[in-house]
């Protein structure tokens, strides 16, 4: 994945011609402006493996045609199944060596560590590619009873050189200090994907926090 970017996270779509066209419209806007997208993570909740297969398949065609990484929430079986870049695992979500065995060596797997610099470590001896630390605001698309400071990213910089996603309520407005305090890569889902005037509109407000006008 390339450093410093956003991280899209899908929201739980049920129409995925729909969702599809928007995120093309997010990934042109964002191609145009220069503002590096680094992967697009596929987060449908409480649907059939067939519903999420189906998805997935479009929605890969879209950051396939756009040069994105292609990430699978929660399963790192379907991930295998789908041949996806990498998968991303919460704490519940099954072990990193297992993920590992199923996805190769060249996978990207995350695991979420809440706000916790124990559970970093963890994941990082573990063999993951990056953490994931957050909340780091209130969010809308999920309720986290976590909430990740300022600190704990610098910290995680300055020990390791392991990538960290900050994820939670991120927008344009409120992300400056995340990226300031070293975060690698912004993960956001309703900046972009609830934005009132359209995905494309949403992606393009990022467009200073990564150098440009
Ligand atoms: C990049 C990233 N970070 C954290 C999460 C949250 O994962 P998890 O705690 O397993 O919660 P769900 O997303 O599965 O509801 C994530 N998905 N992505
Ligand atoms: C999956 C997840 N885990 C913690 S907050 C969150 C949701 C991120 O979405 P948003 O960018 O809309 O807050
Ligand atoms: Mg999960």
């Amino acid at each position: 994945m390339a450093d410093r970017a956003l991280y899209l996270i899908t929201p739980n779509f049920s129409d995925s011609a729909a969702f599809c066209s928007e995120l093309d419209a997010a990934l042109r806007a964002a191609a145009k402006d220069d503002i590096p997208v680094a992967c697009v993570q596929l987060r449908l909740k409480e649907k059939s493996d067939e519903v999420i297969l189906a998805a997935a398949t479009a929605v890969r065609e879209v950051t396939a045609a756009h040069g994105v990484a292609f990430l699978v929430n929660d399963r790192a079986d379907l991930a295998a199944r789908l041949s996806a870049d990498g998968v991303h695992l919460g704490q519940q979500d099954g072990d990193i060596g297992e993920a590992r065995r199923l996805l190769g060596e060249e996978a990207d797997i995350g695991v979420t560590c809440h706000a916790s610099r124990h559970l970093a470590m963890i994941a990082a001896e573990e063999g993951a590619d990056y953490v994931a630390f957050g909340a780091f605001y209130p969010s809308e698309t999920k309720d986290s009873q976590y909430r990740a400071e300022l600190s704990l990213v610098e910290d995680w910089t300055l020990m390791t050189t392991m990538p960290c996603v900050a994820i939670g309520g991120l927008t344009a407005e409120n992300s400056a200090p995340v990226l300031a305090a070293g975060a690698d890569y912004l993960a956001v889902c309703g900046a972009v994907f609830a934005h009132p005037e359209g995905a494309a509109a949403g992606i393009r407000k990022f467009a200073p926090l990564f150098g440009h006008a």
